[in-house]
């Protein structure tokens, strides 16, 4: 498999050189001298005091919440207690009522769901948690291709949307075979393409290379003007800012567990299916029917009746490790104002954006992320053409983003757990990463 680290394959070829440079690095981000008008921004941060409910490795700015989120504390000790009391001692009876009153695993799911709901403007009976991002995107895809109207045959897509996406789409098509098509087209010049013949449209709310933020409401209600049901990709939105969902009108949306929701490495994902599409009639079909997602599992029934809600969504034996790491972190964000969240995501990637500003004139570097508010979600990106080897000195550094295909530094803001403080010390890191490689 492709090494997705870059630093180690740096690591092994030039250590010592490696080795002072990343010295030189850390010692900047860690002496960096925070100016006065962002310690004052952190003194009246309300949401400060978030930082202590996660587990940070010091000198370090870790700057990738949105590919994985860091520990909050509550979680080791959630795990070790649900291996220890709820599988060591309990067995059996943790499934079901021996498990003590809302312990239960079988609802374990509906539990996290109901977490996750006002996240992203939900009822907990339209969220199911389970598989991955990309199964979920599945399920939802299917059922929107079964809801739409005779003639519907295609979906229509960002044509830069996460790879994920589209390889989930086109193997769906590829499935049902006929005349179905998978269009990819650029997200800027959508109204022209909302035509006849569209069953459903696919768009990733926040790109994963730029940080460019999507308007849900107003494409929702384009889509829904032309006839065309919308699955939204929330894998960089659940969790950074409010998303509303039922606001807007859409119709199906997936997301992911392990991101700005904090649930460890391969957490669970979220699917959101609209009430308008769980009723008894004209409901939303379920692909995957298993037999967690029956009305009654335990009645062992033949015939698939599916639960109410986007239970039905659920069809399999839940993921209890995983989903019990997720439910812990997610009490993080238990009286957490997410309009707070969205201010501080602004403020944190605003103030990113104008501490670069001086490195851009001096270093081949170009913004890709928007400017404008609307329009950006919570990361920045700049465009380098060594963007590679300056991301694998920046985390040798301790300043811990990504590189992404082709030339993308990308830095990720979590506003629960980031200062500008914090935003200060990267940019040390990154000038001292730049100025040596120059
Ligand atoms: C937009 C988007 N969708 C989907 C995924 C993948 O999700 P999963 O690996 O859970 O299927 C990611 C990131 O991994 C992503 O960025
Ligand atoms: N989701 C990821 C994973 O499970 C392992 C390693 C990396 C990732 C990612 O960050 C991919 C991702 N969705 C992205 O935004 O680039």
């Amino acid at each position: 498999m492709t090494n997705i680290d870059a630093t180690n394959t740096d690591a092994q070829t030039a250590q010592p050189q490696a080795s002072s440079l990343h010295a030189r690095i850390n010692a900047a981000l860690t002496g960096a001298a925070i100016p006065a008008d962002l310690l004052d921004l952190d003194a009246r941060d309300p949401l400060a005091r978030k930082r202590e409910e996660f587990t940070l490795p010091g000198g370090v700015v870790y700057l990738d919440g949105n590919s994985l989120g860091a520990l909050p504390c509550a979680v080791p000790e959630r795990l070790q207690q649900v291996a220890a009391q709820e599988w060591g001692d309990a067995l059996i009876r943790s499934w079901g009522a021996g498990a003590g009153e809302g312990r239960d695993w079988m609802n374990l799911p509906d539990r996290v769901a109901a977490k996750i709901a006002p996240l992203i403007g939900a009822l907990p009976h339209e969220v199911a948690v389970t598989d991955t991002t990309g199964v979920n995107t599945f399920k939802v895809l299917a059922a929107a291709l079964k809801l739409a109207t005779a003639g519907r045959r295609v979906i229509l897509t960002d044509a830069e949307n996460f790879p994920t996406d589209l390889y989930i789409a086109q193997g769906l098509l590829d499935l049902l075979g006929g005349e179905y098509e998978l269009r990819r087209v650029n997200p800027d010049a959508l109204s022209e393409h909302l035509t006849a013949d569209v069953a459903a449209l696919l768009l990733t709310e926040v790109d994963y290379r730029t940080g460019r933020r999507l308007d849900m409401a107003a494409i929702t209600a384009q889509a829904r003007a032309a006839g065309v049901l919308t699955v939204w990709d929330l894998a960089h939105s659940a969790g950074a800012f409010p998303v509303d969902l039922r606001g807007a009108g859409a119709d199906f949306a997936v997301g992911c567990g392990y991101k700005f929701l904090n649930g460890g490495p391969g957490a669970p994902s979220f699917l959101f299916a609209s009430e308008r599409h769980l009723g008894a009639v004209n409901a939303a079909p379920v692909a995957i029917s298993g037999w967690m997602g029956h009305a009654d599992p335990f009645e062992m029934d033949r015939a698939f009746t599916p639960a109410p809600g986007a239970r039905r969504f659920v069809p399999g034996t839940p993921m209890v490790l995983s989903l019990s790491a997720l439910d812990s972190a997610l009490d993080v964000f238990a009286g957490v104002d997410l309009h707070a969240l969205r201010a501080k995501s602004l403020s944190l990637t605003d103030t990113f954006i104008r501490l670069m500003e001086p490195l851009c004139a001096r270093f081949p570097l170009t913004l890709v992320t928007p400017q404008e508010h609307a329009r950006r979600g919570s990361q920045v990106s700049y465009r380098h053409p060594q963007a590679r080897e300056v991301m694998a000195d920046l985390i040798g550094g301790g300043v811990i983003g990504d590189y992404r295909t082709p030339d993308i530094l990308r830095f990720g803001f979590t506003p629960l757990y980031h200062s500008h403080a914090d935003v200060a010390r990267a940019v040390a890191g990154v000038q001292a990463a730049l100025e040596a490689r120059a």
